[in-house]
């Protein structure tokens, strides 16, 4: 699997804020995205997720096994099939429990739902603690971990992620990037936003969002040398 994101640009009124964003990725690496505080980060996560709109530009997929691929950007039916996305705000509903919450994304029902719970991405991701739960209740990490297994519910090949393991503790933090690091090892592609060491130096390739453009950036654990790329 193969993707090619090409010159995508996107201007909040008068404001450009993505210039020409144009990178590729294969199966099995991640990509993250680093970047200042409004540079735009969470505008192309969401736009290669279906959440915003692009003014232009292309997001397409290779994948000899799909019998239909195409431009992702305009093909919403295949983008929900092959693409999962863990925004930075839960998109959980708080009122409900965390089983309940699971019940709505995953389509087999109970029956796939034990089935993750007992061997599959959800065990991996320890949700089985608070699964009775109140979603309001839960900390910010166990609400992160419920939010990566709905997001990858529908087997997604390709997962976006906005800042996985902000303000997450150290433990939780390795909890997910274990989990995103054996998405990796079977063929999946990873693209995530990130401020944490711990994640930019588990990624395959890292790039740096500034003026609208992406630049590669190699981290080599000067954090001085970063922040003034930055
Ligand atoms: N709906 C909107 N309308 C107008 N401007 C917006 C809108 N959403 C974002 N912006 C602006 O676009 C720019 C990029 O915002 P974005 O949230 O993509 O940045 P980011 O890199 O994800 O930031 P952070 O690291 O703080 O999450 C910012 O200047 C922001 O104020």
């Amino acid at each position: 699997m193969k993707i090619q994101i090409s010159h995508i640009r996107k201007s909040y009124r008068h404001k450009e804020v993505l210039k020409d964003i144009t990178f590729s990725a294969f199966s099995g690496t991640s990509i993250g995205i680093l970047g200042e505080n409004g540079c735009g980060k969470s505008t192309l996560l969401g736009i290669l997720a279906g959440a915003l709109k692009a003014d232009e530009g292309e997001f397409l997929l290779e994948e000899p096994s799909l019998s239909e691929t195409g431009d992702l950007l305009h093909r919403p039916a295949l983008r929900s099939h092959v693409v999962g996305y863990v925004p930075q705000t839960t998109p959980l509903l708080e009122e409900l429990s965390v089983k309940d919450n699971l019940r709505l994304w995953y389509p087999g029902g109970s029956d796939t739902l034990s089935q993750e719970l007992k061997s599959g991405v959800l065990r991996d991701l320890q949700v089985h603690d608070f699964l009775n739960r109140q979603v309001l209740k839960l900390s910010g990490g166990m609400k992160k971990r419920v939010s990566i297994g709905c997001a990858v519910a529908n087997h997604p090949q390709i997962l976006i992620l906005d800042e996985p393991g902000a303000a997450l503790d150290l433990v939780c933090k390795q909890v997910i990037l274990d989990y995103l690091q054996g998405f990796c090892r079977q063929g999946g592609i990873v693209i995530m936003a990130s401020h944490e060491i711990q994640e930019i130096v588990s990624c395959s390739r890292t790039f740096i969002l500034k003026d609208g453009t992406l630049k590669p950036y190699t981290f080599d654990g000067d954090i001085g040398k970063l922040v003034h790329a930055l």
